[in-house]
């Protein structure tokens, strides 16, 4: 059984550590920049992509290896290193200081794991198999986003804008709850995934200017 508690970090502007510049290192700064955060890595090597975001000053990168205290102003910590040790002592480090810290080599020791990720607009979906199997994770997220499609990001758009205008006009809420559903029924969003959501939106038009109370 799961025990884990999902939530969307806002980490825009936020240290975070990455010790170890490989492979798996450079998928999960991927996933920080793309949040925003501002990354520290140590690290004696690091891969061709590490050493471009550091070359555009997306990273900064510390040629050394790990030696105890990086994590300071850190929000989050990850130990990515080929070194079972010194993953262990980065996982140390950072639970004395009270840091959430992800160890890639030992999932029992996460206090957070990173799941699959799809972004789409506003849209975030995140699958995790509690880390028990990345690989699934990856399959289950590409099953969602080819089941709700790309143009989910501009009907997001349109949708937040109308359920601002329904929560100014309409002032049942009962109604209010009935309109926002039908924006989201299996019709409608079937409509969106084939792009053609142009009669769906007409209809809605139609109905909140169809008198509301
Ligand atoms: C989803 C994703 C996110 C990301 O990393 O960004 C992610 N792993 C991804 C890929 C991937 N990882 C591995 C393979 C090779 C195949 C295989 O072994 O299965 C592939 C596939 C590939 O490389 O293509 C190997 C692996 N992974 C872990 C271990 C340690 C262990 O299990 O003991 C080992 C064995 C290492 C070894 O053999 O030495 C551990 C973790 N990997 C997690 C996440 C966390 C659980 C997520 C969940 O709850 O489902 C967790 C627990 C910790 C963490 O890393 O947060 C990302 C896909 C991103 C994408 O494609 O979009
Ligand atoms: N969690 C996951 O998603 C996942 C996936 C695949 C593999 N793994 C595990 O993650 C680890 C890293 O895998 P990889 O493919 O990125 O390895 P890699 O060999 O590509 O990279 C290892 C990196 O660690 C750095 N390093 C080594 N010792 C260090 C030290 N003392 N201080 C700082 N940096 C140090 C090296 O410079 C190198 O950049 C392995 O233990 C592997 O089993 C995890």
């Amino acid at each position: 059984m799961s025990t884990y508690y999902p939530a969307m970090l806002k980490l825009t502007g936020s240290r975070c550590l990455v010790v170890g510049g490989g492979r798996v290192a450079e998928r999960k700064i991927a996933g920080l920049l793309e949040a925003g955060a501002d990354v520290v890595v140590v690290s004696p090597e690091v891969t061709e992509a590490i050493g471009a975001w550091e070359m555009s000053g997306r990273v900064t990168v510390l040629r050394k290896r790990y030696a105890g205290g990086e994590d300071e102003g850190a929000s989050l910590v990850f130990a990515c290193t080929d070194s079972r040790e010194t993953n262990q002592q980065v996982h140390a480090d950072a639970t004395r200081l009270g840091k959430p810290v992800n160890v890639a080599d030992r999932p029992d020791l996460c206090s957070f794991v990173v799941p699959a990720v799809w972004r789409r607009g506003p849209l975030l979906v995140a699958v995790s198999t509690s880390g028990t199997n990345p690989i699934a994770s990856t399959r289950i997220r590409d099953r969602i986003e080819q089941a709700v499609g790309d143009h989910i990001d501009s009907f997001l758009g349109y949708a937040a804008e109308y359920r601002q205008r329904v929560i100014a006009q309409v002032h049942d809420a009962e109604r209010r709850k009935r309109l926002l559903a039908e924006l989201f029924s299996d019709e409608a969003l079937d409509q969106v995934r084939a792009g053609r959501w142009e009669e769906l939106k007409r209809r809605m038009e139609a109905v909140l200017d169809g008198g509301s109370q």
